[in-house]
């Protein structure tokens, strides 16, 4: 027989591609998605009925999932509302999970209710009923513990029944719904009192099941899989009986995700991207034909990654060095993810592609461009339906380098960062307010020159890709003397020159007093933030989130120090420059993701604890979703403490969600089967917190990229929160003031090389600025009399945390404060 098929109708869940893996894997089935609100099918319009009969018709079964918001709004259910009613004699068999359950059991006529708390992320027991009889899916079904992820449900007059009742009732349609037939519940204790809870129904006479519960989820127990088995056996076994036909689906109504094309705003560009791929102009061709050369060489014990850097740059303006600042610490070879540093050489002179969220081109910015210089900047457009990472993906593959024989991470290739609003983009969230301002949303040097250090080999590795080997060769020895005969290689010069020295002890963010506001630090009002945790909260109990992970931002203005653009120390009394920053952050707060980047305009100094993604160019790739923090205190000190304070509901609830949210990303890029967690929940040490984190795990088809995940994607989930697509809508009403934008912050940072491998982490405990946000000074009183620049930089640190319905308003607003700490000091050292 060939394999049934199913039809999926998503209500934008972040769970839906792990519910199409399980029913693809579990009953091997073919499975298509549709959306609730597809173009084609407008409830509104004439027809609309018989168009979704036809819609249904070729599938065995249909299965309603998911969602945001609640069954008894139009636009949250969308066409699955309407399935409930589709009449005439053969209505399809059905599945509701969880939206989808409240869909049904409102259409039978039950109320949906907010519980007395959401239940987001936790595991229960499930009561159901074993008995062999009437289209029960939980016959047969031994007992077992779901996810749930839920704050309302149906009520059906549960909560009448006398205890003593309770037995024989729960299994009887309630008499005022006698449509539903109950099979399953929940009961959680609110202190004392018992809340009962729907968990799986039957419709008395029509071949429709629900579930409150989340099959799909990582912490649903598998025997609860046969409960899918035996609904697909009930709904097959409906189609014979009914003699419902189900015909093969033709191409015309074969249902595949839509791509919404870019916008195509500017009319600008003329050379479209097809045609300045393949052409030979100077841009085109930059880093083609190239060969992989390497020289290696050993670095000793006190060098570090800034040191590097000092010693090599010449006098650059763009950097980008991806830090691995906490190996040292942990240079005992356990922890892999801080074993290498990667520092870009050269970035002045290698290629850049930038792109703007909504607009149609990419910019190409050659060797030593300024934007002023003409001619070395050109603006490409993309093709009709292209996207900026196909558009990646297309430049990739013709530079790709399939043998170089080197154990490192990366030979060159692709660095850089996108932002926040970049990810808002990839799912169709709109932004508020009319940006005013003109930066890219992804800037991706092409790098051809570069150095790799491996902290536990203690070895560096000077590397290139070039088309001329002699030049090549020649560039590797020259460097690699520059370094043997710098002083501070020799240890001539202590390596700790320049360094800001170490403050172990972290002090709150405050806003120095008037007389000389020299960096002026302006941190989120305590009050306001607890304000919108409650908003959260409110947003949460009505069914729109899941988990809202809210951020806000610092502003910190000081007069720009007259070494910017210099990696050279100052005096004491001239505010840091960024490069200082960054010194002073790796040493405050030691993380194995931190970063020093200058590209594009913007300046990222970043002590990043969170890997985002990581991909070898086999196509295995693993995220590392964090969530779940604890900072470090007299009462938290070791790890076992912090096992204590961090495995409880709460925390482990939160990070749940986010795997299973990261699992529904990754399965929408490998496919149905191809994801796994092999860690879930597992406490980690960092410089001033301790974090939960889990690892998913997918293997990419042969055709696609690490630039596919990171497009499937952004933004990190950990830093929206699930359902993803609302969340993110919601956040942006919140995280005013009005037009402020996350940036940089939330964003991620990373490579994928040119042999297709990548790592990326995600933009936290940082600090940026854009070099548009630096402003003559207009009052004197703010300037340093040593600086005398006269120009005032912005520097913002974002920070927050997931909030759920067990948050406290105060307990997320510490959170906050906590991880703001670590960037934030650095200005107060200053
Ligand atoms: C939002 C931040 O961190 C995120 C939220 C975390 C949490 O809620 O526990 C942990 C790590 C990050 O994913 C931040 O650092 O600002
Ligand atoms: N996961 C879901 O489908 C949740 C349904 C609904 N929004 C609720 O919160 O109850």
């Amino acid at each position: 027989m060939s394999r049934p098929r199913i039809l999926f109708i998503d209500a934008y869940d972040s769970f839906s591609n792990n519910i199409v893996s399980l029913l693809t894997t579990v009953l091997n089935a073919d499975v298509d998605v549709l959306p609730i609100d597809p173009p084609h099918l407008n409830p509104k319009r004439a027809g609309f009925q018989d168009a979704l009969r036809e819609q249904v018709r070729p599938y065995h079964a249909v299965v309603c999932g998911p969602g945001p918001g609640a069954p008894d709004v139009d636009k949250d259910v969308g066409i699955m509302k309407h399935i409930w009613g589709l009449e005439g004699q053969d209505p399809p068999p059905v599945l509701g999970i969880c939206l989808g359950f409240q869909s049904l059991a409102v259409s039978c006529g039950a109320v949906v209710k907010r519980l007395q708390t959401g239940l987001h992320g936790m595991i229960r027991e499930i009561d159901h009923l074993t008995a062999e009889h009437d289209r029960n899916i939980f016959a047969g079904v031994s007992t077992f513990k779901a996810t749930l992820y839920h704050s309302l449900h149906a009520d059906v007059g549960q909560e009448s029944v006398p205890a003593i009742e309770w037995q024989n009732a729960k299994w009887v349609s309630p008499p005022l719904f006698p449509d539903i037939v109950p099979l399953a519940w929940a009961y959680e204790d609110r202190g004392g009192a018992v809340e009962r809870i729907l968990m799986g129904i039957r419709h008395r006479t029509k071949p429709f099941w629900g579930l409150q519960y989340h099959p799909e989820s990582i912490c649903t127990e598998s025997a609860g899989h046969r409960v899918i088995m035996n609904w697909f056996r009930e709904a097959m076994a409906w189609n014979h009986a009914t003699g419902r036909k189900t015909e093969s689906v033709s191409p015309e109504v074969k249902v595949t995700e839509e791509l919404e094309s870019p916008i195509l705003a500017d009319a600008g560009p003329t050379t479209c991207s097809s045609s300045w791929l393949q052409g030979d102009g100077a841009l085109a061709s930059f880093g083609l034909d190239a060969k992989y050369l390497s020289k290696t060489i050993d670095i000793p014990l006190h060098i570090e990654v800034p040191d590097v850097v000092e010693i090599l740059q010449d006098g650059g303006n763009e950097f980008i060095v991806l830090d691995s600042a906490s190996a040292k610490l942990k240079r005992t070879g356990l922890d892999v993810r801080g074993r290498y540093s990667i520092i870009a050489l050269d970035v002045d002179e290698a290629l850049k592609l930038e792109y703007r969220t909504g607009r149609g081109y990419v910019t190409v910015r050659g060797p030593s461009a300024s934007p002023a210089a003409q001619g070395s900047v050109k603006q490409v457009k993309l093709n009709q339906g292209q996207t900026i990472w196909q558009f990646l993906t297309d430049f990739w593959t013709e530079r790709q380098i399939r043998s170089h024989g080197t154990p490192d991470p990366f030979i060159g290739g692709f660095m850089g960062y996108t932002t926040y609003e970049l990810g808002l983009e990839g799912i169709n969230v709109k932004l508020h307010e009319e940006r005013h301002h003109d930066r890219a949303d992804l800037c991706f040097a092409w790098v051809t020159r570069s150095i790799v250090i491996d902290h536990i080999e203690g070895s560096l590795r000077i590397q290139t890709l070039s088309s001329r080997e002699p030049e090549g060769r020649q560039w590797l020895e020259t460097t690699a003397n520059k370094l043997a005969r710098s002083p501070i290689w020799s240890n001539a010069i202590p390596a700790n020159f320049g360094k800001a020295h170490q403050s172990s002890q972290l002090t709150p963010p405050h806003t120095p007093r008037a007389r000389h506001t020299v960096p002026e630090i302006r941190a989120p009002d305590a009050s306001e933030y607890e304000s919108k945790v409650r908003l959260c909260q409110d947003f949460i109990a009505a069914g729109d989130s899941y988990e809202l992970c809210l951020t806000d931002q610092t502003l910190i203005t000081q007069p720009r120090s007259r070494s910017e653009g210099t990696l050279q120390s100052q005096g004491k009394h001239t505010s840091p420059s960024s490069w200082q920053l960054y010194r002073s952050l790796r040493t405050r707060q030691p993380a194995p993701f931190g970063s020093y980047i200058r590209l594009g305009g913007a300046t990222l100094v970043s002590s990043s604890p969170e890997r985002f993604l990581t991909f070898d160019s086999a196509g295995l790739c693993s995220m590392r979703p964090m969530k779940g923090t604890v900072r470090k205190s007299p009462l938290i000190s070791t790890l076992e403490a912090a096992e204590k304070a961090l495995h409880i509901p709460k925390e482990e609830a939160e990070n749940l969600m986010i795997v299973d949210l990261v699992r529904h990303d990754l399965h929408s890029v490998c496919g149905p089967g191809n994801v796994d967690v092999p860690h879930l929940l597992k406490v980690e040490e960092y410089a001033s917190v301790f974090t939960m984190i889990s690892v998913v795990e997918g293997r990419l088809p042969p055709r696609l990229t690490g630039l596919d995940v990171l497009a499937a994607s952004l933004p990190p989930g950990s830093m929206t929160g699930a359902p993803k697509k609302r969340s993110c809508e919601i956040l942006q009403g919140l995280e005013g003031p009005r037009g402020r934008e996350r940036s940089l912050y939330s964003g991620v940072v990373g490579y994928m090389d040119a042999a297709g491998r990548g790592d990326w982490s995600v933009t936290i405990r940082s600090l940026f600025r854009w070099d548009d946000e630096t402003t003559s000074s207009i009052n004197p009183s703010t300037l340093d009399a040593t600086t005398g620049a006269g120009e005032i930089e912005t520097w913002r640190i974002g920070a927050g945390g997931a909030v759920t319905a067990l948050s406290t308003p105060e307990g997320e607003t510490d959170e906050m404060f906590t991880k703001l700490k670590g960037p934030v000091g650095v200005f107060e050292e200053a």
